[in-house]
């Protein structure tokens, strides 16, 4: 071979590289490939899914917290999913959710993307805002207004709105029992963050409260919107396959806007005629500077509606059900308050320690068919290992409340109303009280929890003094007995509460009638 001319089988520098680097681009193809599938082993167990969409279409289309409940006796208590990409960790049990969100925080304080609310302008909620600086400022300034001890200045005008309430379901037709429950809920966080008392049906609020509803009920459980996993979708029309979600998007965009603007529009009016009533927005901005930006206040303050209204008038609504289904409860309580309280007064927030089954019906009412049975989702900063199975970052992680009510290793007979269950033995079972569930868990419980407790409270304990509730007649005389199912949104509310409510004595309704409101 003549010197200077290359043997054409001899390997030039090139093409030793493009050897080395196709192997390499082999191996590092291989690796992952086995990284890849060695995550794979080590994620909770779940159904099978599709390839590429995952469980998109198996996805519950009603009653999605039951669903995944049934699921998990299969699979257990952490129960993988994967919708489009995207993992999903299901916690169907209190302990996995207090290892996990409770004592992991730092790791699960986050909340996805939520496409869908974004679109709708609800991205500044507190509720819907990831783990970071605008969420720590939002949240500070609820707990403050909400926490523990302040909640103690808001009894008195709870108590008055409980039995404006009961005044209202006596007087009214059944037809309107609901509305008056709406507006008792509603009442009391106008009352909170703007210093308004609602005295008419055609109240402001009442209207930006009914739009919530209807929000809510028209777009599923939180993070479950085909548009959360496929925000390409918002660029499509309401008919297309997935899209549909669009259609709510256009139609409520604005008026969730005025949410907004309009109570602190109206308390700045307030404040300059000098009539502003104490409340959340009044107390922020009299500790703000000239020229602050107004955006965080109208936010947090937009949030505490959109959160507290819908949730409370739900769970109230459950326990109209519960009565209508258990009369003997009602039976029980009546003879409990009869005894404690009497008939020649109305209830006070003093009672309570006095009332266990009262209580218990509290605590039943939140267990036996939970307001938010799926929580908000959280969402994982980083990757973690719990009991050998991995949960990638990224994932969306719902705690199962429902599921948690359904624990038959904690709750006997579970699908029953049994509000003895919480008295201590041996009156009772001694099982654990449900407010320590039903508000969600960790760094994100809920900031309404000691408000919303105190008003179902009162309400309550305010209807079982005065009234009975008892089962409505079709035409033809036969007994209505509502189903007891619900709806599958945000939060959940019953499909059917139709039932009379009527007073329970001519005592019981000289004294709500004659109550100085
Ligand atoms: C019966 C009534 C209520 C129930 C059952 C309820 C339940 C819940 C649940 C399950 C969560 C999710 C917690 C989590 O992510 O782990 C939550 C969050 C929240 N709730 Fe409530 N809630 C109620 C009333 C209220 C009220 C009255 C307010 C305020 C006035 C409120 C404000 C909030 C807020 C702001 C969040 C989001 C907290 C965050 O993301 O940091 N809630 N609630």
């Amino acid at each position: 071979m003549a010197h200077g001319v290359e043997d054409s089988h001899t390997p030039t520098f090139m093409s030793v590289g493009l050897y080395y680097f196709i192997a390499f681009a082999g191996a590092v193809v291989v690796l992952s490939l086995v990284q890849q599938r060695r995550r794979q082993s080590l994620l909770p167990p779940g159904p099978p899914g599709d390839p590429v969409i995952g469980h998109l279409l198996r996805m519950p289309s009603t009653d999605s917290a039951l669903v995944f409940h049934q699921w998990s006796r299969t699979y257990g208590p952490l129960m993988h999913l994967k919708v489009l990409g995207r993992s999903m960790i299901i916690l169907d049990t209190y302990q996995a959710a207090v290892d996990l969100l409770d004592k992991k925080g730092l790791i699960y304080s986050d909340r996805p993307k939520f496409t869908l609310y974004e679109l709708l302008g609800w991205n500044s909620y507190l509720a819907f805002l990831r783990y970071g600086k605008q969420f720590n400022i939002h949240r500070q300034m609820h707990q403050a207004y909400l926490s523990r001890h302040k909640v103690e200045d808001f009894k008195a005008m709870q108590t008055q709105e409980a039995r404006m309430l009961v005044r209202n379901l006596m007087e009214s037709a059944p037809e309107r029992y609901e509305k008056f429950v709406s507006r008792f809920a509603t009442g009391i966080i106008t009352q909170i963050v703007a210093g308004h008392q609602i005295t008419s049906d055609t109240d402001s609020y009442l209207h930006m409260s009914n739009m919530i509803y209807e929000v809510m009920a028209k777009t599923g459980p939180p993070g479950s919107s085909p548009l959360d996993f496929f925000p390409l979708l918002q660029h499509f029309p309401p008919w297309f396959p997935g899209a549909k979600h669009m259609g709510v998007v256009r139609a409520w965009r604005s008026s969730i806007r005025e949410l907004y603007e309009f109570p602190l529009r109206t308390v700045k009016q307030q404040q300059a005629a000098g009539e502003a009533m104490p409340s959340f927005i009044l107390e922020q901005l009299e500790q703000m500077k000239e020229g602050e930006d107004m955006e965080e206040l109208k936010a947090a303050a937009a949030t505490m509606f959109g959160a507290g209204e819908a949730t409370t008038w739900s769970t109230l609504c459950i326990f109209i059900l519960a009565m209508i289904l258990h009369p003997e409860c009602q039976d029980k309580a009546h003879k409990e308050i009869d005894a404690v309280i009497g008939n020649l007064r109305l209830p006070e927030f003093g009672d309570r320690s006095g009332l266990p089954f009262v209580e218990g019906i509290l605590q039943e009412t939140l267990r036996w068919q939970p307001a938010v049975p799926l929580g908000i989702p959280h969402c994982a900063v980083e990757d973690d290992i719990y009991h050998g199975m991995l949960i990638p970052k990224g994932s969306l992680v719902f705690s199962n409340i429902k599921a948690i009510a359904l624990d038959e290793s904690v709750y006997s007979n579970p699908t029953s109303f049994y509000p003895e269950r919480y008295l201590p033995k041996p009156a009772g079972k001694g099982e654990p009280n449900f407010n320590n569930v039903a508000f969600g868990f960790g760094r994100r419980i809920c900031t309404g929890q000691y408000l919303a407790d105190n008003s179902l409270w009162i309400a309550i304990v305010s209807i079982l003094a005065t009234c009975r509730i008892t089962n409505m007649m079709d035409e033809s005389g036969k007994i209505i007995v509502p189903e007891s199912s619900l709806t599958d949104g945000l939060s959940s509310h019953p499909r059917d509460t139709r039932c009379i409510i009527s007073p329970r004595s001519a005592d019981a309704e000289a004294l709500i009638m004659e109550a100085n409101i």
